[in-house]
C-alpha cells in the first residue's frame, strides 16, 4: 500500500523505502520546510495521522493503545501506520519544541537527561521494582523497600518518581505506586540487563566522550576511545569485557544484548527477504547468545544456522542461550579467515561497534566464500544495523539512529553509517561488491543492507 500523504505542508514520505545503493536511487517523496509550520498546521497534522491510525484499527476491527489496559496491543507493525505513526512523532515534537514560555525549558530537559538514565538503572535494573509491584495492585513504597532489599527508601522513591513522569509507573497516592503499560514492559529481565549495561559501563564512557576527542582525535584505533580512558585501560571494550574479572558486566551484555533485541525483531523479520535463503546455511558472525538467529529460525524453520562469536561469549551460550539445541555455536574471530562455507553471512549490530578499517577486514575475511551470486553460486553479506537517516528527514525520527552513532563513538570509535557509506565500505572491501538497502524505519538494529559479488572474474 502505498505511504499516506497525511498532510500536504508535512514531511518526507520514505516508508519502506528501498534505496538500491548499486543505482543510487533513493525513492523519496514530498518535501516541506520546518519553518511553515505554524501552530495549527502541526496540530492538524496531528489529526489527520491519528485519524489514519484509528480509521486503520478501526477497518482491521483492532483495539486502540489506551493506558486503562495494562495489555494493550502494540500498534501493528504495517507500512500505513509506521508512516502515520512517524508523522505523528514528528508533528507533536515539533509543537512540544515550539510551544514554550522560555526557550531554554525545552532545551533543559536534555540537560537532565542523564537522571532519567539512572532512575531506570536504579528502579528497574538494581531493585527490580516492575516486578516488586503485581499488576493491578498499588503498593507502598515502604513495602517496595521491604520486597526489593532497598534500605534507602528516599532515594528509591525520587527515582520512581522521576519514572513516573515518562508514564512508567504512575503514583496513585502519595508514596502508592501502581504499573502503567510502560512499567509493565520492563518485568523483563533482559530489558532491565539493556537497562543496566547502559546505566553503567555505557554511561561511564560518556563522560570521557570529550576528553577522548582531545586526546585521540580521530582515532581509528579501538584501543584509543573515551571507552579506554573511562575505565582506565588500554584495551578494547571486547578484550576488556571478555577477561576474566569482568565475568558479571559479560554476562549483564549477553543478557542485554537479548533484551535490546526483542523489540526490533518483529521488524528484522519482516525488513528482509529471509525466505530467498530456502533450506539454506546462515552463518551469524557475532550473533552472541544467538537470539536473533533463533527469532529468523523460527519464521524460516528450514534454515541452518551456526551462531559465531567470541570464545568467551560462546561458552556463555552453550550454556545458556535460549537457542541451545536449534543452532550450532562456533567460537571465531571475525577478523580471521571465515572457515565456514554458507550461503548467507549475518552481521547484525556488529559492524556499528568498529571503524571502516576493522569492518573491511572483517568482509575481506568472508570474500573466499562470495563467489558471484548471478551464476547461483555466491554467498551473501546481510548486515542488520540501524541506517543514519537522510539529512532531509526531520526530528526526532532519527533520534535514535544519532544516539548509538554517539555510543559507537564512544565505546570503539565505532559507528552508525548511512546506505551510501555502507555502499562505499563493501566497494572499499571489493570494488565488486553491490548492495541493496532495506529500511525498515523501525526499531534500533532492524535496517538491513544485502551486499553480493556480481561477477566472479
Ligand atoms: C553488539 S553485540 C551484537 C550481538 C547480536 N548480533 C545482536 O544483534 O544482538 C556485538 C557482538 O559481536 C561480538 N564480537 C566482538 N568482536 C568480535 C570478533 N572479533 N569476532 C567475533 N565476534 C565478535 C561480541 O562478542 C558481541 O556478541
Amino acid at each position: 500500500m502505498a505511504p499516506h500523504r497525511i498532510l500536504a505542508a508535512t514531511t518526507l514520505s520514505h516508508t519502506d523505502r528501498e534505496a538500491d545503493s548499486s543505482t543510487g536511487e533513493h525513492r523519496l517523496t514530498g518535501a516541506s520546510s520546518l519553518e511553515q509550520e505554524t501552530l495549527q498546521s502541526l496540530a492538524n497534522t496531528v489529526q489527520s495521522s491519528v485519524s489514519v491510525i484509528t480509521d486503520y484499527l478501526k477497518a482491521h476491527n483492532l483495539p486502540e493503545p489506551t493506558f486503562g489496559n495494562l495489555t494493550s496491543p502494540n500498534l501493528p507493525f504495517v507500512p500505513e501506520l509506521k508512516e502515520a505513526k512517524r508523522v505523528l512523532l514528528e508533528a507533536t515534537s515539533a509543537i512540544e519544541a515550539i510551544a514554550q514560555f522560555n526557550k531554554f525549558d525545552y532545551v533543559g530537559r536534555l540537560i537532565l537527561l542523564n537522571q532519567e538514565l539512572t532512575a531506570l538503572k536504579v528502579a528497574v535494573d538494581d531493585f527490580d521494582v516492575p516486578n516488586a509491584i503485581p499488576i493491578d495492585e498499588e503498593v507502598h513504597i515502604s513495602d517496595i523497600c521491604k520486597r526489593t532489599g532497598c534500605l534507602d527508601e528516599y532515594k528509591l522513591l525520587s527515582s520512581i518518581r522521576m519514572l513516573t513522569q515518562n508514564f512508567i509507573f504512575k503514583e496513585t497516592k502519595l508514596g502508592y505506586f501502581a504499573h502503567t503499560i510502560h512499567s509493565v514492559t520492563l518485568r523483563d529481565r533482559d530489558i532491565a540487563a539493556y537497562i543496566g549495561w547502559n546505566g553503567s559501563t555505557v554511561m561511564t564512557t560518556s563522560t570521557k566522550f570529550t576528553d577522548a576527542m582531545k586526546l585521540y582525535p580521530n582515532s581509528k584505533d579501538p584501543s584509543k576511545s573515551a571507552f579506554s580512558l573511562a575505565h582506565n585501560t588500554d584495551q578494547t571494550l571486547f578484550e576488556w569485557i571478555t577477561k576474566p574479572e569482568q565475568q558479571e558486566t559479560l554476562a549483564g551484555f549477553n543478557k542485554g544484548m537479548i533484551g535490546t533485541s526483542k523489540y526490533s525483531i518483529e521488524a528484522l523479520s519482516k525488513a528482509y527477504p529471509w525466505n530467498t535463503l530456502g533450506h539454506g546455511t546462515l552463518i551469524d558472525v557475532g550473533g552472541g547468545q544467538g537470539h536473533v538467529s533463533l527469532a529468523i529460525l523460527s519464521a524460516n524453520p528450514e534454515l541452518k544456522i551456526t551462531v559465531q562469536d567470541l570464545p568467551e561469549v560462546i561458552e556463555h551460550s552453550k550454556e545458556s542461550s535460549p537457542a541451545r539445541g536449534k543452532v550450532t555455536f562456533e567460537s571465531h574471530n571475525m577478523f580471521a579467515p571465515q572457515p565456514k562455507k554458507a550461503d548467507a553471512y549475518f552481521f547484525r549490530h556488529v559492524f556499528h561497534d568498529h571503524t571502516d578499517d576493522a569492518c573491511i577486514k572483517a568482509i575481506r575475511a568472508t570474500l573466499h566464500h562470495l563467489r558471484s551470486a548471478k551464476n547461483g553460486t555466491g554467498g551473501r553479506i546481510i548486515v542488520a544495523e540501524t541506517i543514519m537517516q537522510p539529512l532531509d528527514v526531520r526530528p526526532p525520527t532519527g533520534r535514535q539512529a544519532c544516539a548509538m552513532n554517539m555510543k559507537m563513538c564512544a565505546l570503539q570509535n565505532g559507528r552508525e553509517r548511512t546506505v551510501d557509506e555502507f555502499d562505499r565500505l563493501f566497494k572499499a572491501a571489493d570494488a565488486r561488491f553491490k548492495t541493496k538497502a532495506f529500511i525498515t524505519n523501525g526499531p534500533v538494529g532492524s535496517d538491513v543492507i544485502e551486499a553480493w559479488i556480481e561477477e566472479d572474474n
